[in-house]
């Protein structure tokens, strides 16, 4: 993402190295759009957040957390790329990865309205996913990969940098294919024509998303990142996030609406009730109002994922939800059930597939590349024989007639000619 100046220093990106494109949505604090980073010809998106409204110390607390979030790099995890402020406009700009697939929210309200449940094996996918991001954030340290299922797992050290998300919900764990800038650029309501940003021929801006959200998905295939977090931190305190965030906490876990601080335990309550959706395709705790609902939370009493899942399904999310912090398990914990092993593991051979797949198609083009290389050798060396043989054969005639061609009689003539057969 940093590129190196002609000087060779790393430079960070400035805004005008983006090209802005369209508003893919609006969450609390400020819009959300597309953009290009022209140097690399990377889609990626950009978040911003005023902060017109908050005191110096939550300034300081925002760009601290934004720092220790741009540190987080794991496959799981949105990539965070970089940022600036514009000081006239009193907005903070993000630029993160760009997940080309949607968020967990839309895959949920795709299937309510198909009347379809999430095939088990994606909800034990996706749920894994989460759980490897969860991994890097509570343990500050990548989740080595499975040899075997049965394989033991050490015990993380305890974690100096734990990173607690706090606002686990299907909206900030979001859905990307493989390679997503390179579909992008293809997808992208505007496309690349010799280099030149140009609009996409045949489709207004509007019909372009439009036809992204009908676009089918396969959500076997999807990878899983989780996003969104860490700064809800520093903005939950400030008088905007109390007058605009008009969210139900319906994934707010009973220990901090009792007003107690947040643990990586409290991530695991709300990734339990993520999970719990995908399979009901409603949260576990619902109610008219806001105290009924948070009487529910505390109460944590819910029913079963429908009769379609598994036993081991139901009762994973069911030790998750647990008010009781200390028999609520953490994510070493969870990452010991055999069907999460299970999971990881069969993602880990489909990747190592699809690798494989790739690189046959490497050396598909690579051979093509030299037969044609070939071809187009003995074209030449065939195109040179033509030109000797012709001028022997002038040389021989001329000897014949007894006429000279002007400078033939230079034996550098011939040689010149022959040398250059002899090279190729
Ligand atoms: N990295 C990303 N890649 C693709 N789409 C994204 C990305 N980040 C956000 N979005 C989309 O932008 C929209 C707004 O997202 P944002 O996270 O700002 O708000 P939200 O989650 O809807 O609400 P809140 O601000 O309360 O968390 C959503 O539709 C979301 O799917």
């Amino acid at each position: 993402m940093y590129r190196r100046t002609p000087g060779n220093e790393i430079k960070k990106p400035h805004r005008s190295d983006f090209q802005v494109l369209e508003e893919i949505g609006r969450g609390s604090f400020g819009s959300v759009r597309k953009v290009i980073y022209n140097p690399t010809k990377t889609v990626m998106v950009r978040k911003e957040i005023k902060y017109g409204h908050m005191n110096s110390k939550e300034r300081q607390q925002l760009i601290a957390e934004c720092s220790i979030v741009s540190q987080l790099k794991q496959s799981n995890i949105v990539e965070f790329f970089s940022w600036d402020f514009d000081e006239q406009k009193e907005v903070l700009y993000l630029y993160m990865e760009y997940c080309n697939k949607g968020d967990l929210s839309q895959m949920i309200k795709r299937y309510k309205q198909e009347r379809r449940y999430v095939p088990e094996k994606i909800v034990w996918s996706i749920f894994a996913q989460v759980l490897t991001a969860l991994y890097k954030c509570h343990y500050g340290e990548d989740l080595s990969p499975l040899t075997t299922i049965y394989d033991r797992m050490k015990q993380p050290a305890k974690g100096k940098n734990i990173v607690i998300h706090r606002d686990l919900k299907p909206g900030n764990i979001f859905l990307s294919y493989d390679d997503p800038n390179k579909i992008n650029i293809e997808n992208s309501a505007i496309q690349y024509n010799n280099g030149l940003l140009t609009n996409f021929k045949g489709y207004t801006k509007n019909e372009k998303i439009e036809n992204n959200k009908n676009e089918n998905i396969d959500y076997n295939l999807v990878n899983v990142k989780l996003g969104d977090f860490g700064l809800a931190k520093s903005l939950e305190t400030s008088i905007q996030f109390a007058t605009t965030y008009v969210g139900t906490p319906y994934y707010m876990s009973p220990e901090v609406l009792n007003d107690q601080p947040y643990s990586p335990l409290s991530d695991i309550w709300s990734l339990g009730c993520v999970i719990f959706e995908m399979c009901s395709l409603h949260p576990p705790f619902q109610a008219k109002t806001y105290s009924e609902l948070t009487n529910k939370i505390k109460s944590g009493k819910f029913e079963r994922i429908p009769e379609y899942y598994s036993n081991g399904l139901n009762s994973i999310i069911h030790s998750m939800i647990d008010v009781n912090l200390r028999t609520r398990p953490s994510t070493y914990e969870l990452l010991q059930d055999i069907q999460i092993r299970t999971a990881r593991k069969s993602l880990q051979l489909e990747k190592f597939e699809r690798n494989l797949l790739d690189y046959e198609k490497e050396l598909i083009n690579i051979e093509k590349l030299l037969e044609k290389q070939s071809l187009e050798y003995e074209r030449g060396l065939n195109q040179l024989k033509e030109q000797f043989d012709t001028a022997v054969e002038e040389r021989a005639r001329e000897i014949l007639s007894g006429q000279k061609k002007k400078g033939s009689d230079n034996p550098r003539f011939y040689d010149k000619r022959l040398a250059e057969y002899y090279r190729r």
